[in-house]
């Protein structure tokens, strides 16, 4: 991908454009004008990753346009990285060129930060590591007052922990989020909030509907961001999702704000679906006791590649579907595979990728 431009002066005509291209692509589906969401200016990212470039007694942090892939872009700090990264990377930067045992063959940093301030640092190596990487790595730690991890090849050194503790505030709660390295979070915290806060306004409208709430079925549920956010809102929620180390941190983050309406269960949308359907018994749902929900509702936050057909099918029963998106070309296809069954009946655009041409999108769906 070129490099994106970060130009706070361009930051309204590029959000017009991407606006202007959502309402263009969704008009034959007579989408409602969308509540739009901004991103700060600057300093919006909370995870970013560079290369650290060798060069003569130097290491400098490297990134690389797609139009000139073997010509190093040379860093020494990244506007669009949140305040914890970019007033990390040159003291970083500079300990990490004074010790021998942290820059030897060293190849890239994983930032990992949170809007409460916390930094986690990924170092990663073309060597194993040993006692004298630790014991530097531990100094480095203690110096700049961060989270610090080792990796390489077949190798992961967590020196204290390998997350960090979020907070997000949303309607005026304040909700708590451990965040793991390695494992999905959103990137940009200013915009997340937006997003859990819009989604919270479509579940209230579906809660205000004369028989109630109902309950919520959820899909790709990551650490349970929207989890956390949307269960005080429903009778019961089943919330599903892949990757292991989600499920723990969702299981973690349901307990620490006090959520206790919320069965989890690890398990890919395509098996949820198939289950729903009345396909072939699954292990992981022993105890679950499907046939006893009342869902009204089924929230989806899926990766760019959208909704498999299967999910699509068991959409098509459900009365509202609250979809957030982060390819509006994938969910224009869902969208018109649920347009015999369903409507657009709230529409947003939360810019959490500023300066690049993608948009995440939030539609709620009404049977019609
Ligand atoms: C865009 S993220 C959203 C996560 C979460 N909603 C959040 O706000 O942080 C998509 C999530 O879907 C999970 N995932 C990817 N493919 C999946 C599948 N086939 N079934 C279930 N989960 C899947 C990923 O592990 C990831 O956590």
């Amino acid at each position: 991908m070129p490099l994106p431009c970060i130009d706070p002066a361009r930051y309204e005509d590029q959000l017009a454009a991407k606006l202007a291209r959502y309402r263009s692509d969704f008009a034959e589906f007579d989408l409602p004008e969308p509540a739009v969401f901004r991103s700060a200016p600057l300093h919006y990212r909370l995870r970013a990753e560079f290369r650290l470039w060798h060069h003569e007694d130097r290491i400098d942090y490297a990134m690389f346009d797609s139009a000139d892939p073997k010509q190093p872009i040379l860093l020494e700090t990244f506007p669009a990285a949140a305040e914890p990264i970019a007033k990390l990377m040159p003291r970083l930067r500079d300990a990490l060129q004074a010790s021998e045992a942290l820059r030897r063959k060293i190849f890239q940093v994983d930032f990992l930060a949170t809007l409460s301030g916390e930094c986690l640092v990924s170092l990663v190596y073309h060597r194993p590591l040993d006692a004298d990487w630790e014991t530097a790595a531990r100094a480095l730690a203690a110096a700049l007052d961060i989270q610090v991890i080792g990796r390489s090849r077949k190798q992961k050194i967590v020196l204290e922990r390998d997350w960090v503790q979020e907070v997000l505030e949303v309607d005026g709660q304040r909700l708590r989020y451990q965040q793991f390295e390695g494992s999905f979070t959103q990137p940009n915290g200013g915009v997340n909030q937006h997003m859990l806060a819009w989604a919270r306004a479509q579940a209230k409208a579906v809660g205000a509907r004369p028989q109630g709430p109902g309950d919520l079925l959820e899909l790709y549920c990551g650490n349970g961001n929207f989890t956390v956010a949307l269960a005080p809102l429903f009778g019961r929620v089943l919330a599903t999702e892949m990757s292991k180390t989600s499920v723990r941190a969702a299981h973690t983050n349901l307990a620490d704000n006090g959520v206790a309406n919320v069965t989890m269960v690890r398990m890919a949308s395509e098996e949820i679906s198939d289950a729903l359907a009345g396909g072939r018994e699954y292990r992981r749902m022993q105890g679950v006791d499907l046939a006893g929900y009342r869902f009204s509702t089924l929230f989806v936050d899926p990766p760019r590649a959208g909704l498999d057909e299967g999910t699509i099918a068991l959409a098509k029963g459900f009365e509202h579907i609250l979809y957030i998106s982060c390819n509006p070309e994938t969910l224009r296809a869902n969208v018109a595979a649920l347009a015999t069954t369903h409507r657009i009946a709230a529409a947003a655009a939360f810019d959490q990728f500023p300066y690049t041409h993608h948009l995440e999108c939030g539609l709620l769906l009404q049977r019609r």
